[in-house]
Order: structure tokens, then C-alpha cells, then sequence
């Protein structure tokens, strides 16, 4: 659904984030896109929804370039940025101007989903806090339906309720038509969400792979039931799993978001070769 080829980015006349980077992306799949601070995750969403024109290569979305924002491509896409203002209407003017411009806009869905969310539905949105902006624009994104979602940093400013809730719906909405792409740091609240990791790291994809790839290849055990010989990375922690082991036939679980990352950007290479 999203092809990414030769994609050559950088701003102004900065040295470049992206050289001639590769990615695929297909529908019915949740990816969390990882990397650190600056590694260029909201340039890389904002080249797919075409908010930016790469310098060469192009992503496609639907087979059209997103740089050129065609109607049949904005019309499929919905991209919800990590920094955001809503302008001075109340959620039922919102959601009136926006059905507009996506056939499949659903407005019982969206208050459905602001009502979840616990939105108050009145008044004008701008008076509204971050995090209470932040759920109208998810419940609006939701609600266009469209084949491809892209939200960067989605659950920050969220407190505890509302990113259980935000889990429930996501996973709620995904079909085989939809492709839901997530940028974050906050690898916890969506570690049970998303099916492929992505991880950018030195201006490269240096990670795209389905959860159930990574729990064939490797395994994250407590140290203490980790045997020497198959240690891959280790970190130091008081309690808890902290170590990733070599695939052993044996043993189930999840996996932890957070000491995959680590180990990657750490430099690790014993990981990235076994999952390669
Ligand atoms: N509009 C811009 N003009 C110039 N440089 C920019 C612009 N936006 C981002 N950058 C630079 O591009 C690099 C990547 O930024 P980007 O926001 O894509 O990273 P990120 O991975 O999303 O970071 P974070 O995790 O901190 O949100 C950074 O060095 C940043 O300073």
C-alpha cells in the first residue's frame, strides 16, 4: 500500500536525514515506527502524507506520489502531528467541515468515539486542553475511515484512562483495508497494539518486522533464566526482564518493546544479525 523508494530527504540545505531509504508497507497492519530523538520519524510520516517533497526518490500511497496530493490520495489519508491547534468551532462544526473532504467520513463514529474518550461535546474546541484536543482530532481521524492513518506521538498528553481507551478503539478500527502507522516514545502504551515495529536509526531503516518474526528469532527472559552462551544483550535492572536471548523453541512471550529498542540503537549488532 505504501511504497517508499530511493526516498532522498533533508531540510533546506541541512545534511540529509534520508539516502535513498526503502519501505514497504501493506494494509491490515498496525506499525510502530521507533527512533531517537531527531532520528527523523515526523520527517519520515510527513514525506508519506506529503507534507514535504523529498529531494529524490518518492513515497506512493495507493500507487499515487504522495508529494503531488492528489484528491483520491488526500481523500485516503488522514495524519494526526504530534503538535496540534484546533480553530475556534465546536466539535459538531469540526466534524461538519472535515466530513467534507473524506467520502467515508463516519459522524455516528465520532461521537461514539468522543463519548468514550469523555470529551465534553460543547463548546468551542480551541478552549479545550491539549490532551482533550488531541482525542477530538483522534475520534475525527478514526471517523474519515480512510485506508491509511498516520498519528505521531498519539498517546502523549493522554492520562491513564484515555490511553487504555485509545488502545480499545484502535484496535476496534482496524480492518484488512486499513493501515494505522504510530510514531512514539511511549513503547509501553502501545506495546500490546502494534504488529510491526519499524526502527530508524542513523538515517536507515534498520528494523521492519512483524511481532510474531521477532518472537521466532529471539526472546526477552529474565536474567536469570537466560543460559550464558545465548545472551544477545543484556541490561542492568533490579528485577525484571532485561535480557534478550538467542530463539529457543521452548519458550513463549512477548515482546518488550523497549529493550529491543535499546539493544538496537545501542549499537548492538548481535541482535539485528539474528533478526535479519
Ligand atoms: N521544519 C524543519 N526545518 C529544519 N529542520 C527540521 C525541521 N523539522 C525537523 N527538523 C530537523 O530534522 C531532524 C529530524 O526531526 P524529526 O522531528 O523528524 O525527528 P523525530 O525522530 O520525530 O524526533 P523526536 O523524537 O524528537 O520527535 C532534527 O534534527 C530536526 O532538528
Amino acid at each position: 500500500m505504501i511504497e517508499i523508494s530511493n526516498l532522498t530527504f533533508g531540510y533546506g540545505l541541512k545534511s540529509l536525514l534520508f539516502n535513498s531509504l526503502n519501505l514497504k508497507l501493506e494494509r491490515g497492519h498496525i506499525y510502530g515506527l521507533l527512533g531517537k530523538n531527531g532520528a527523523g520519524k515526523s520527517t519520515l510520516l510527513k514525506n508519506i502524507a506529503g507534507l514535504v517533497v523529498p529531494k529524490a526518490g518518492f513515497c506512493k500511497v495507493n500507487g499515487h506520489k504522495s508529494s503531488r496530493r492528489v484528491p483520491s490520495f488526500l481523500q485516503e489519508q488522514f495524519f494526526i502531528p504530534e503538535e496540534l491547534y484546533l480553530p475556534a468551532v465546536n466539535a459538531a462544526q469540526f466534524a461538519k467541515g472535515t466530513a467534507h473532504f473524506y467520502p467515508k467520513f463516519d459522524l455516528d463514529m465520532f461521537w461514539k468515539i468522543l463519548a468514550d474518550f469523555d470529551v465534553p461535546h460543547e463548546g468551542m474546541l480551541n478552549k479545550l486542553s491539549f490532551g482533550q484536543q488531541k482525542k477530538v482530532l483522534i475520534a475525527l481521524g478514526l471517523a474519515t475511515n480512510t485506508s491509511l492513518l498516520i498519528m505521531d506521538e498519539p498517546t502523549n498528553g493522554l492520562d491513564i484512562p484515555s490511553k487504555i481507551q485509545f488502545r480499545k478503539v484502535i484496535a476496534s478500527v482496524l480492518t484488512d483495508e486499513r493501515c494505522i502507522i504510530i510514531s512514539t516514545h511511549q513503547v509501553r502504551d502501545l506495546d500490546s497494539l502494534i504488529d510491526t515495529l519499524i526502527v530508524l536509526n542513523n538515517k536507515e531503516v534498520v528494523l521492519n518486522k512483524s511481532v510474531d518474526d521477532i518472537l521466532s528469532k529471539i526472546q526477552f527472559v529474565p536474567a536469570s533464566k537466560a543460559g550464558s552462551a545465548d545472551v544477545l544483550y543484556q541490561e542492568s535492572q533490579s528485577m525484571g526482564v532485561n535480557t534478550i536471548v538467542a530463539g529457543r523453541e521452548d519458550t513463549f512471550g512477548k515482546v518488550e518493546t523497549e529493550l529491543l529498542f535499546n539493544a538496537i540503537v545501542d549499537g548492538n549488532n548481535s541482535v539485528l544479525t539474528v533478526l535479519r
